[in-house]
């Protein structure tokens, strides 16, 4: 058996080298001869999955993309030639909203600015919002929701309608799919009347798909002095992105939010166990077996700890600010892709357990760090 995965993909071999021979390829460079003879083709999220590919393959029997996100994949194609397909649902939403809270609390250093009271518009409460959700539900903050397809299923009581989120958020933050067509399309939902709209001082971060705010408007409103705080990680027509617009973001990054370690590998183990199910197989190997050991693993609290020694605490384990740095130094020199593939390793907060001075605190626990192991 023959198993095709883009480069960037961590731990294929020891997932998937009992099924047969891995070779790897190159995600955006990809031509279809490659594709002969291959039973098994594992991309990620830069890899367009269309007739065209799929022109000389002759053995396919399984597509896996090891990202949430399927806007890369013609899946009616896959469907009609009876080829198997999975995603890897909620891989990395534990790194995303990780993203997002590392973001927060690099805002409130900067602004001088406290979460307390705050209104946080979450724009798609699927795996990556709703993980957001609960993270930020031992806060001392307001969250409005907004998930028209969920709401209309009856499984999202509380909606709140986009506009009225826009109009009544301090921050919006979006976890939505690039959908380009039909009543829930999300393909420039922040078009330019709406960035118009936006009060000053608001925070707006897209960890999503660059196409759901477009760009170009986001440029001109900054351009004419929008007054709007932007953490940007994903960014229309990448990895050719609208230079000029990062003059007007606070955070920029190269489409890393889920890129931690954990969410990279839990996207390969996902899709192993797709394959071993195809199969009839029992999926043995666990991502445990994988994962390097962390170098830091342990801090202390006190049990009158503030809003900032939270903060400190998220960015012992994840700063924004250093893959802000990083494109902002190397982007000119090294290029969108290259950055991404050579994302340095991050860890998610799991990783460290906070020591407390005997209570249990909720809203760490809830953060994602372990207390008092
Ligand atoms: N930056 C990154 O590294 C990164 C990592 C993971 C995922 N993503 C992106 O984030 C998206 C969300 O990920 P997820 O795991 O939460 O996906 P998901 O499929 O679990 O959730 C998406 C949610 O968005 C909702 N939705 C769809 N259309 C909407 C609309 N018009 N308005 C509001 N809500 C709408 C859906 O009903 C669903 O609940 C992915 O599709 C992917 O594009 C980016
Ligand atoms: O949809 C997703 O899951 C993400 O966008 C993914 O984490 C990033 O894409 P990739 O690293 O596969 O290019």
């Amino acid at each position: 058996m023959k198993i095709l995965a883009d480069q960037n993909m961590p731990l294929v071999e020891q997932y998937f080298a009992e099924f047969g021979e891995v070779v790897r390829f190159d995600g955006r460079n990809v031509r279809a001869e490659q594709l002969q003879d291959v039973d098994i083709l594992l991309t990620r999220s830069v890899t367009k999955v269309d007739e065209a590919l799929l022109a000389h393959a002759n053995k396919l029997q399984f597509v896996g993309t090891a990202t949430i996100g399927i806007d890369h994949i013609d899946t009616e194609l896959l469907n009609a030639r009876h080829i198997a397909f999975s995603n890897a649902p909620g891989c990395n939403a534990i790194a995303v909203a990780e993203y997002v809270i590392s973001s927060l609390y690099a805002l409130c250093q900067e602004n001088a600015m406290s979460l307390t009271g705050k209104t946080i518009g979450i724009v798609g409460l699927g795996s990556i919002g709703s993980c957001l959700q609960a993270k930020l539900s031992a806060l001392d903050v307001k969250l409005l929701l907004c998930d028209p397809p969920k709401s209309e299923r009856g499984e999202l009581v509380e909606h709140t309608e986009f506009d009225d989120l826009l109009a009544d958020s301090d921050i919006v933050t979006f976890h939505v799919p690039l959908v380009k067509q039909g009543p829930h399309s999300t393909l420039h939902m922040l078009n330019k009347a709406r960035l118009q709209a936006l009060k000053p001082g608001m925070i707006v971060i897209n960890a999503s798909r660059g196409d759901v705010i477009d760009n170009k408007a986001l440029l001109e409103v900054m351009q004419q002095g929008a007054e709007l705080d932007l953490v940007l990680d994903v960014w229309e027509n990448e990895p050719s992105i609208l230079t000029d617009l990062l003059d007007y973001v606070r955070f920029a990054s190269v489409h890393i939010a889920g890129h931690t370690l954990e969410g990279k590998a839990r996207g390969t183990q996902i899709l192993y166990q797709k394959v071993c199910e195809l199969k009839g197989m029992c999926a043995t190997k666990s991502l445990t077996d994988f994962l390097p050991k962390v170098n830091v693993s342990a801090a202390s609290i006190a049990d009158n700890f503030t809003n900032d020694d939270v903060g400190r605490l998220v960015h012992l384990i994840y700063d924004v600010r250093r893959d802000n740095g990083i494109l902002r130094r190397l982007l000119a020199s090294e290029g969108f892709d290259s950055l991404r593939k050579n994302y340095p390793p991050r860890r998610e907060f799991s990783t460290l357990t906070v020591k407390t001075e005997g209570a249990t605190h909720a809203q760490l626990a809830a953060l994602g760090f372990r207390i008092n192991e």
